[in-house]
Parts: structure tokens; C-alpha cells; sequence
């Protein structure tokens, strides 16, 4: 896989030039229709596109995050110095804990979202406790924010190369949502082993799920599949069963928003539906996720949070109202694969398998070894 992210799926990066700073992102609301980018200036800005999915997907998630925590001391640095103030550690300090909290507050199931916040606050409380300047600080946030994204590019292109070799030259996939280039800060999670396997001359079809309410599919996946130049077939959620049963599907590849210590996985709403249905067909059933989405805090995923969204997600599709107005909605944007339908779990260091309570466990052992 290349080291370059083609401009075209780029999804969030920092900008910064001798008078302002600013976090640029895709917004991915308008794909694939339009391809603008967002210039954000401070932390609500960055807060407000998360939760209104501008940029989405948990590893991207986290790494907007990172670099809105690391804007919003550069944002009070600069307006203390255009006042002629000098800002103390205190108040540095103060105002990074605040922008953890207006960030953490966007969306509660991608447990990415907290891993970054959290690896921001850890640094930024190792740099206070040893007395470090306030420019020091916002430096070295920003390193540290920029290391996140790194990692996960180079996150992506490993799970990508252990994906490959799940898949064979002439594979029919199938894929739910979006969780490729756009959901993280390289080259995806469920989608990366397709782009490696691609790049080595296999050939491939993918079924993408067009992924109700939100489109991330229809929108993001199909875009990002045929700007790649890999065959795919757009079809309604509904299709997956049929399409399993006729369609020659070799196996099923997902994004995870947040995994517990025993496998259950969080996923776009549906992704349960396709695990229970490539189970009845016996197709593998993986999921790909970077080890900042993996909990162990959590043992089993009846304690991941699932977000509920705005109704109107579901009456409307873009302007158009599809329902009845007044009727009850229910708008889980997740939902949760037991474990027992997870034939693997693709992560950069590695494939865990069952049984994932001492898989996971040994991954992290492994990680937290190699001192991440
Ligand atoms: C690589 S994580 C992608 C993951 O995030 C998506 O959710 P959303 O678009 O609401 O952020 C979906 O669950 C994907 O699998």
C-alpha cells in the first residue's frame, strides 16, 4: 500500500502558518455530491462537526478530537498574546480539561473518541507535573495530536496487509457503512484489506450496503470503492440476505466503533443483521478495528453506550420528508454483534480469535509491551 493518502480521502489534518492554526477537514456531509473543506478555528467548531458528522468514523473521530484539543490552547494562546497576557500552566491547564469535556460530549459510543481525549490529557498532565512553559505545552500537544494520526495511518496499512490475506483473487466481499479512508486517518479499517488486496493484482467485487439512515455507504463507501477503481454493487440493506444466498459472497468485512473484552462488537446499526445473516450462510464475518477501539474496561457489550440520533434522520432523506409526520421513531446509530458471530478480529498487531477474552487481552499485553 502506498505511504501517500491520495488529497481525495484525506480526512482531517492541521494547518498552520506564522498568524493562525486551524484543524481542515473533509466534510463528509456532502459527499459525494460536493467535496468541500472545513477550515475550523477552535474547539466548538471541531465539537459540533463531530457530533453532526462532518467527520465521522472512530478513528477519525479520535484523531478530530486530538487536534481539537490541541487547537483550543494554540485558539487561548494566541488570544492571551493579541491581549499582551501571558497565559499561566493553571489556565492552560483548566481550558485543555474543558475542551476534553465539550468534545467527549459529541458522540458516546466510538471508544476512540475518550482514547484520544484521554492520551491528550495524560501528556498534557505529564508536561505540567514537570513544570514544562505554556509554548511548550501547546507544542507539544500538537506532536502529540499529529502522532495519533500517524499511528492510525500506519494502524490502517497493517490491518490492511493481515486483511489481504483473508481475501483470494476472484472474492465477491460484502461491507457495511463506511469504514474505509474516510472514517480514519490512513487508508480504513474494513476497507484497507480490500485497497491491499486490490493493489496486489486480486481481483474483487464488493457489495456495499447502502446503510440506513445516514447513507454511509450509498455515499461514502461506493465513492471511495470507485474513485479506487473497485468493481462494486451498490444495494439496499434489505438485499444482504438475498445477495449472501445468491450472490457467491465470500466473506463480510466491518468497522467497529468500539469492541468489549469478551469480542461483542459495536457497529453501524445492521451490522448485527449482517452478522446473524453470514452466520445462516456461512460466510466469515470480520471485523477490522485499529487497538484504540478495543475497551477492556467494558466486559461484554451490553455496556457500550449506543447512540440514539435526531428521528428526523429517519422521516427524511436529505429535504425530503419519507414519513408520516408525528410518527414514533426509534434512531439507534449502533448496534451490537455478539461475539459469537465475530469469525475474527483484525486489528494492526495482529488477528484475534476466539476465544477474544484472552486474545484481546494478549494484543494489549503485546501492545502496551511495545510501550504505545
Ligand atoms: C472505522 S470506524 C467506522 C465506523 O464508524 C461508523 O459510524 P459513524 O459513521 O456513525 O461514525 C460505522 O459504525 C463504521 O463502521
Amino acid at each position: 500500500m502506498p505511504e501517500d493518502l491520495p488529497q481525495r480521502v484525506r480526512t482531517v489534518w492541521w494547518e498552520e502558518d506564522e498568524k493562525s492554526a486551524t484543524v481542515v477537514l473533509l466534510d463528509q456531509s456532502l459527499l459525494p455530491q460536493q467535496v468541500v473543506y472545513l477550515h475550523l478555528k477552535d474547539e466548538e467548531q471541531v465539537a459540533d462537526a463531530i457530533k453532526t458528522l462532518k467527520v465521522r468514523g472512530a478513528p477519525a473521530i479520535g484523531v478530530t478530537a486530538a487536534f481539537g484539543m490541541a487547537l483550543a490552547l494554540y485558539r487561548l494562546q494566541r488570544e492571551a498574546a493579541e491581549r499582551g497576557e501571558a497565559l499561566t500552566l493553571d489556565q492552560a491547564h483548566a481550558h485543555l480539561l474543558a475542551a476534553g469535556h465539550l468534545l467527549g460530549l459529541t458522540r458516546p459510543t466510538a471508544v476512540n473518541l475518550f482514547w484520544a481525549i484521554e492520551r491528550m490529557q495524560r501528556r498534557a498532565d505529564q508536561l505540567v507535573g514537570q513544570g514544562c512553559g505554556v509554548e511548550e505545552l501547546g507544542r507539544a500537544l500538537r506532536t502529540e495530536a499529529q502522532a495519533i494520526a500517524d499511528e492510525d495511518f500506519a494502524a490502517c496499512q497493517r490491518m490492511g496487509e493481515y486483511g489481504a490475506a483473508l481475501i483470494a483473487d476472484g472474492d465477491t466481499l460484502l461491507t457495511h457503512c463506511n469504514a474505509g479512508a474516510l472514517a480514519t486517518a490512513g487508508w480504513g479499517t474494513a476497507l484497507a484489506p480490500m485497497y491491499v488486496a486490490s493493489r496486489a493484482g486480486k481481483q474483487i467485487h464488493v457489495f456495499v450496503d447502502e446503510t440506513r439512515p445516514i447513507l454511509q455507504g450509498a455515499r461514502l463507501t461506493a465513492w471511495e470503492l470507485q474513485q479506487e477503481g473497485i468493481p462494486l454493487t451498490l444495494i439496499t440493506d434489505n438485499m444482504a440476505g438475498h445477495f449472501m444466498h445468491h450472490g457467491g459472497i465470500k466473506a463480510v468485512f466491518v468497522g467497529a466503533d468500539r469492541i468489549a473484552a469478551n469480542g461483542d462488537v459495536a457497529n453501524k446499526i445492521g451490522t448485527y443483521s449482517v452478522a446473524v445473516l453470514a452466520r445462516a450462510h456461512n460466510i466469515p464475518f470480520y471485523v477490522v478495528a485499529p487497538c484504540s477501539t478495543v475497551d477492556l474496561s467494558l466486559p461484554s457489550g451490553e455496556h457500550i453506550p449506543i447512540e440514539q440520533r435526531n428521528p428526523e434522520e429517519v422521516t427524511r432523506v436529505r429535504d425530503a420528508q419519507v414519513a408520516p409526520v408525528g410518527v414514533n421513531v426509534a434512531n439507534p446509530a449502533f448496534d451490537v454483534t455478539p461475539h459469537t458471530y465475530v469469525t475474527a478480529i483484525i486489528t494492526e498487531k495482529g488477528i484475534a480469535r476466539p476465544p477474544y477474552e484472552v486474545t484481546l487481552r494478549q494484543i494489549f499485553r503485546d501492545e502496551h509491551d511495545s510501550g504505545r
